[in-house]
């Protein structure tokens, strides 16, 4: 199901700029960032890092060229009406990229570059990274102000939540846009994530998205995003995991790689049921 889905994205999905497909580094991330990374060092990378709250951290990383290729709903020529998969059962308005052929690029993207940004975050969160982040999930959201419902226009806003993640990478792509803060309310355990905001002034941090601009969060990290007040803003966000270490934890007794691996399929498919929400997108022609 999932892979006729790909396959149909694929064939109908006309490509607006076929370099972003491959990575050339210097078209791709900031210098600061690039020198942070090459020669790869942990001292080098935590001097770009600023602190903005406990666990929340922000570096600059991507060229302003590199996020405008992904302005491609809005923006697109062609008319297209696709069935896109949502990237989870809560946030509607993203697409999964891996769906549109972005999956080698995004593999060249964590080989190179990404595999050491984990190790780090590994280093900077090091209570929920244990051996190590072994998996990832990527999508773009975009948000206007407003949603057409009918019962009228409604603001677009992301509510009170925690990512299934481990550590969440969350890169502001612009365009131009106010409001639409990420707000920040503590971290809770797995069986206190949803209880109401208590006002508990040092939890409370609401990070203003700048383009370019990349902020690291724990996924049990509560959080939501506050609704846009003019424009448009679309962000590239990659949930990493530790897909070994869930597995691991789950495992009361020890089991066959058999037993295993059934696990591990009964969890992908659990997984694709609840994040393949599929909705229409009409695309804008640019000569409408
Ligand atoms: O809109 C944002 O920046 C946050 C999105 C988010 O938290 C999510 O997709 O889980
Ligand atoms: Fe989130």
């Amino acid at each position: 199901m999932h892979r006729e889905y790909k396959q149909r994205i694929l064939s109908s999905y006309q490509r607006l700029h076929g370099e972003i497909y491959s990575l050339d580094p210097a078209s791709v991330f900031v210098p600061s960032f690039l020198k942070a990374v090459t020669p790869k060092s942990e001292e080098n990378f935590k001097s770009i890092m600023v602190q903005a709250a406990p666990g929340i951290y922000t570096f600059e990383m991507l060229q302003p060229k590199f996020c405008e290729m992904f302005y491609i709903w809005r923006n697109g020529p062609t008319i297209q009406i696709l069935f896109i998969r949502r990237p989870s059962t809560l946030n509607i308005f993203g697409v999964a990229f891996d769906d549109f052929g972005f999956e080698s690029m995004l593999q060249k993207l964590l080989e190179d570059f990404i595999r050491f940004c984990l190790y780090l975050l590994s280093v900077l969160f090091p209570e929920v990274c244990g051996s190590g982040l072994d998996s990832h999930h990527g999508y773009v959201v975009e948000y206007g102000e407003y949603i057409e419902t009918d019962a009228g226009n409604t603001h677009i806003i992301l509510h009170f939540h925690v990512d299934d993640s481990e550590v969440t990478l969350n890169v502001c792509l612009g365009k131009q846009f106010s409001g639409g803060e990420l707000y920040f309310r503590g971290v809770r355990c797995a069986n206190h994530m949803k209880s109401p905001e208590k006002n508990l002034p040092l939890e409370h941090y609401d990070y203003p998205h700048v383009p370019g601009q990349a902020v690291l969060h724990r996924g049990s990290h509560r959080h939501g995003a506050k609704a846009i007040t003019n424009g448009i803003r679309a962000n590239l966000i990659m949930w990493c995991r530790t897909v070994e270490d869930r597995l691991r934890e789950s495992t009361t007794s020890i089991r066959s790689k058999k037993e295993e691996k059934m696990i591990r399929l009964s969890r992908r498919t659990k997984n694709l049921q609840g994040e393949n929400e599929t909705l229409a997108l009409e695309e804008r022609s640019e000569n409408e």
